[in-house]
């Protein structure tokens, strides 16, 4: 089933654009929602979610009108926000098992084998019985996927999931959405691009509440083939270099040296060597078109 975005658009009262006429299309696997802190993913995310109204613009998930069947969609959609609130003290089983009375299961062993079902998919099977209120970043994240999935979702929503978790726990969690987003529409919100790179098979990149770039990860980067150009240089040199080039990132070396990371469509000079294009300089160079020119 196929998400159409339509000439969205929101404006909050404190008068921020927090979605500016925004159209995508978004079909069957994992895509990545890739922006900046205040990108307006969040905003994007609820609207779709039914859990704000747009002022104007239309959205549709296969045959259902999101926006004015909002029962609909609520029926096929698995939303984990960026924060989830507070937990009581249950253990995960317990707390799984009250949520899929809540969503109309009312067989306790129907029930039973479901809870099991998706303690099993996330991973929290066997710390099922502890207080999930004491689980980790991590682990919550994964029960806040356990529970949107009682329900069998055809569109799952999740909001920077990966914010503020230790590799490990990153780790984790994204192979438990991977696992999850092979026969559903999965839109992943992030700003760490790597989260991109591992998982997602389509991404956009946001920014202005506007989409700047849609693509899959592997035709973003192909598409610099060519025009990504490093050279080592000197920390001293950087605000020269910077007027001279279009640096999209530098990185320290051990010596104290500067690796830069030029966006050119030809070496731009003989110190500087081609380099393989990485995801971040698709990301960093959709957001540096965006800059506003100054005069
Ligand atoms: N309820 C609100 N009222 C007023 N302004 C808001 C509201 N929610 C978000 N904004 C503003 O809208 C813009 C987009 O915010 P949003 O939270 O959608 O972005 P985001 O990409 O999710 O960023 P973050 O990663 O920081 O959450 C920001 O300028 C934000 O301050």
């Amino acid at each position: 089933m196929k998400l159409v975005i339509k000439d969205l658009t929101k404006t909050y009262k404190n008068g921020v654009k927090a979605i500016d006429n925004l159209n995508i299309e978004i079909g069957t696997g994992m895509f990545g929602l890739l922006g900046p802190n205040g990108a307006g993913k969040s905003s994007l995310m609820r609207t779709i979610a039914t859990l704000q109204s747009p002022d104007s613009g239309s959205i549709t998930f296969g045959e259902i009108n999101v926006l004015e069947d909002k029962m609909a969609l609520r029926k096929v959609l698995g939303y984990l926000p960026q924060s989830f609130g507070v937990y009581p003290k249950m253990s995960a089983e317990a707390l799984l098992d009250y949520f899929a009375t809540l969503k109309g299961v009312s067989s306790k062993s129907e029930r039973q084998a479901l809870v099991n079902e998706v303690l099993e998919i996330t991973n929290l099977y066997d710390v099922r019985k502890k207080n999930v209120a004491g689980y980790s970043g991590g682990m919550k994240q994964r029960f806040g996927i356990a529970q949107l999935l009682l329900n069998n979702p055809k569109l799952i929503i999740v909001d920077e999931p990966t914010a503020g978790l230790d590799p490990a726990e990153r780790h984790r969690f994204l192979n438990v959405l991977r696992e999850v987003g092979t026969n559903c529409t999965v839109i992943f919100s992030t700003h760490i691009v790597e989260d991109v790179k591992e998982l997602c098979n389509e991404m956009a990149i946001l920014n202005g509440g506007r989409i700047l770039k849609q693509s899959t990860p592997s035709k973003a980067r192909a598409e610099l083939v060519g025009k990504i150009w490093t050279k080592v240089i000197d920390r001293d040199d950087l605000e020269a270099n910077e007027a001279k080039y279009n640096i999209l990132s530098s990185n320290y070396n051990e010596d104290n040296s500067l690796n830069i990371r030029v966006y050119a469509n030809a070496q731009p000079d003989d110190d500087f060597k081609a380099s393989e294009p990485q995801l971040d300089d698709v990301y960093f160079i959709a957001l540096k078109q965006d800059e506003p020119v100054l005069s």
